[in-house]
């Protein structure tokens, strides 16, 4: 790290106090890296078998690892293409441990790109409910989707509208929100010097307001008895303690919980924002304590009470019967038995598995209305690449399995075309019985159906890359 914006030091030393020298000197120092089992796709003890990586647990994140950067690369591996886990900052994975989610539950993640904590609650989800991905910023969004697809989460679907817009349609809707707000990132400034580049006070400043508004518009969404996580990747006690201290002053109706794993961490600081002594039960986690990049966690429960008045459920544009006829036959032809549930929705030619009881989604920026299945083409239909990351092998009629090291499947990633002697049709292709997309045997070929945007490519395949994705 080159150089520390001086405002920035300034604010950190006075703060600190004599623990700014222990803090300034973590800057010498590289990032630790973790990454997180999808339970979605295997279990932790299977993942510690089948990883060929050191792993060392995160004590406070059942599923997470530090591992050595300096030897494993996880983010070039294929295992991570068949999404078995995510590559996360360890200090990032405090927040939905807090959140706590339950399989069954409406759970909101606010601000969800790239997905790092969407994937967290999905997994701790195990596919029962619904998980409502939101984010605001289009390309971001693509990401959170791929990301999302690549975890084979089944259970979620992905808005990307302005927080108070979704206020207006979601009225008392979630057990749960996650607000992993926006910030100065001033714990990202060891990973990303670009982050330090764009600091300034007012940015600090610029960052809180928007903070206040994202919780103002969260706090009606929230069932009554409900819980509420605010993060941030930030240090900063303006868009911190001072933001949450701010929220419940004016919300007399949230309080203040001790963030589960509150023992792994440094307390919140009163003395930052009016010596309210409620948030010496947040929880910060600093980079000269434990081994990640800095987080702040606020975990905080709406009083129990009448609900309010929810939406009626809207109605998603149905799927006429053309396209359901095309779908029944590819799920005839290619799979042993039917895994999808009702109901079905079609955007234009693509087909989606959504979810009852959401409220109408009409006018707003859907960007996923749950698992997309494939497209109804005018004669056939083209099943997705998400839902192939779905599947359970057991039901696909036609798949091949390869060995990590296998050449063939290098080829496959690359996106190149694989001689074949299997039958012909749809079929599922895997790395250890994990899927990776779909390929099409025909003339004696395994053609590719990998989405272009997922293939390797030889900048990709450079060991020497100097970061993990
Ligand atoms: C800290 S990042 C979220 C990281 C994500 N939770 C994860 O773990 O991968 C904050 C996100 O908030 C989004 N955002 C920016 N402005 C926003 C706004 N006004 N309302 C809601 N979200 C916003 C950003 O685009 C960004 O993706």
């Amino acid at each position: 790290m080159d150089r520390l914006p001086e405002d920035y030091q300034s604010q950190m030393k006075a703060g600190l106090g004599g623990e700014y020298p222990a803090f300034l000197k973590t800057y010498q120092h590289s990032p630790h890296r973790g990454l997180r089992i999808n339970t979605l796709k295997l279990s932790r003890e299977e993942a510690m078998k089948l990883l060929p990586f050191t792993l060392e647990p995160i004590p406070w994140c059942p599923t997470g690892f530090f591992y050595p950067h300096g030897l494993d690369r996880p983010g070039k591996h294929v295992f991570h293409a068949a999404g078995l886990y995510y590559i996360q900052d360890p200090s990032a994975m405090a927040p939905v441990e807090a959140l706590d989610p339950q399989p069954g539950e409406a759970v909101l993640d606010l601000c969800a790109a790239p997905g790092g904590k969407t994937t967290q609650i999905a997994a701790k989800m195990d596919g029962a409910g619904l998980l409502v991905a939101n984010e605001i910023m289009a390309p971001r969004r693509k990401v959170l989707v791929e990301n999302l697809e690549r975890c084979g989460v089944v259970h979620s679907i992905v808005l990307g509208e302005r927080p108070d817009r979704l206020a207006a349609r979601f009225a008392g809707f979630f057990d749960r929100i996650l607000i992993d707000a926006p910030c100065s990132g001033e714990g990202m400034f060891r990973k990303d010097p670009e982050t330090a580049e764009r600091w300034s006070l007012k940015a600090t400043e610029q960052c809180a307001v928007l903070q206040g508004d994202i919780l103002e518009s969260a706090a009606p969404m929230l069932k009554s008895g409900g819980v509420l996580v605010y993060s941030t990747c930030t240090f900063n006690p303006r868009e911190n303690e001072q933001v949450i201290d701010r929220f419940i002053r004016d919300h007399p109706s949230f309080s203040l919980e001790t963030v589960p794993g509150h023992e792994y961490y440094q307390p919140g600081r009163p003395d930052w924002a009016d010596t309210n002594q409620a948030l010496s039960v947040t929880s910060r986690l600093w980079p000269h304590h434990l081994k990640g990049e800095g987080h702040f966690v606020a975990r905080l429960r709406k009083a129990p009470g009448p609900e309010g008045r929810r939406q009626r459920p809207g109605k998603f544009p149905p799927v006429h019967g053309e396209a359901m006829k095309q779908f029944k036959g590819f799920v005839q032809e290619n799979l042993k038995d039917d895994p999808t549930e009702k109901p079905f929705t079609l955007f234009g030619e693509h087909l989606y598995q959504t979810h009852k009881n959401i409220p109408p989604l009409k006018g707003m920026v859907v960007e996923r209305a749950g698992l997309h299945l494939g497209q109804s083409k005018r004669s056939h239909f083209v099943p997705s690449h998400a839902w192939a990351m779905t599947l359970d092998p057991a039901i696909v009629k036609r798949s091949v399995s390869f060995d990590p090291k296998d050449p063939d499947l290098h080829r496959y990633m690359m996106g190149e075309a694989i001689p074949s002697d299997l039958p012909k049709g749809w079929t599922l292709v895997m790395v250890d019985r994990f899927p990776l997309g779909w390929g099409k045997v025909s003339g004696g070929l395994l053609k590719n159906h990998l989405p272009k945007w997922l293939r390797w490519d030889a900048h990709f395949m450079d060991e020497s890359g100097s970061s993990d994705t």
